[in-house]
């Protein structure tokens, strides 16, 4: 019996999604989903925005694929513990992160907010330039993207150490491991990169407490989720001289509201959510990996584990 994979996204990406698998897995079959179509008898789902009430929606389904890297938003407690929940892990997903974060970092190091603002008061104030040597980056968050990026970066010749839940032994990276280790971790900390994943134990963790303990003018790169930092205490801190700057990709509501305080703040700069994003043809190869990893009774590759909540 054919193995149904239903497919709920772009129709536009789908073409590549249906032209890989079509291709490369002609024993498997990817389906459009629609509620009343032989998807709705699928024991695998692609989705961002998976159907409301997905298991009256699906039966049968065995895996949810997220289409992205976090799955904070997917009603993951609804489900029942036999249906494994997949994170994308996607090489060109982890590219364009470093992209950012590396352009990020660059852009604070080299004082580009500062400089935006000076140049649309038509003023020339130059500020010493620093070796990046005498800037330290931590990473919050050392998963995929997380070590990629901090590999990235070292390349600059910043020195860079790294924060995570679980201790983690990355080569040129000084790591840092647990609640206990992050007033160590943010005391050595110039630039802060949030690419954690949002759970219950990271909503809000980037707050007034956090931010006191980095050093003086420290500055923020958040590509991880709004929910991760309390808004108010951002402004707060940067307002204060706290914060020297903060470049941030995502935000507490999106789209921000036009009005929204951190689009308008002098030292912010602010982009839509765009730091990364899945590409169709590595994400296709991802799912026939994990789909036949199932069928063959292995474990799925990078399916959360619903303790840590990612
Ligand atoms: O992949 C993710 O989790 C994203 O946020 C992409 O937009």
């Amino acid at each position: 019996m054919t193995t149904l994979i239903a497919y709920k996204s772009d129709p536009v990406r789908g073409a590549v999604w249906h032209d890989i698998f079509s291709r490369e897995a002609p024993d498997l079959r990817l389906v459009d989903w629609a509620p009343e179509g032989e998807a709705a008898q699928a024991r695998f789902l692609v989705a961002w925005t998976p159907p409301e009430d997905l298991l009256r929606a699906m039966p049968g389904l065995e895996a949810l694929f997220c289409i992205g890297a976090g799955i904070d938003h997917l009603p993951v407690a609804a489900l029942p513990p036999a249906v494994t929940v997949v994170r994308m892990v996607d090489p060109d997903l982890t590219a364009s992160m470093v992209e950012y974060v590396t352009m990020a970092v660059l852009a604070l190091h080299r004082d580009l907010p500062f400089y935006r603002t000076e140049q649309a008061a038509g003023r020339w104030t130059p500020r010493a330039v620093r070796p990046a040597a005498m800037r330290r980056v931590g990473i919050m968050g050392l998963g995929v993207l997380g070590q990629a990026a901090a590999r990235a970066v070292a390349g600059f010749g910043f020195p860079v150490r790294g924060w995570s839940a679980t201790p983690k032994d990355l080569a040129g990276i000084e790591t840092f491991a647990g609640d206990a280790a992050l007033g160590d971790f943010l005391a050595g900390t110039d630039i802060l990169v949030c690419l954690l994943p949002l759970t219950s134990a990271t909503r809000g963790l980037l707050d007034r407490r956090l931010f006191d303990r980095l050093p003086d003018g420290a500055s923020l790169v958040n590509a991880g989720r709004g929910g991760h930092v309390v808004e108010a205490d951002l402004l707060a801190a940067l307002d204060g001289g706290r914060l020297g700057g903060a470049i941030l990709d995502v935000l507490a509501a999106e789209p921000a509201p036009a009005d929204h305080p951190l689009l308008s703040h002098p030292r912010v700069m602010v982009t839509p959510h765009v730091a990364s994003a899945t590409q169709p043809a590595g994400a296709a190869r991802q799912v026939i990996q994990g789909v036949r990893a199932h069928l063959r009774g292995e474990p799925i590759p990078h399916a959360i584990d619903r303790g840590q909540g990612y």
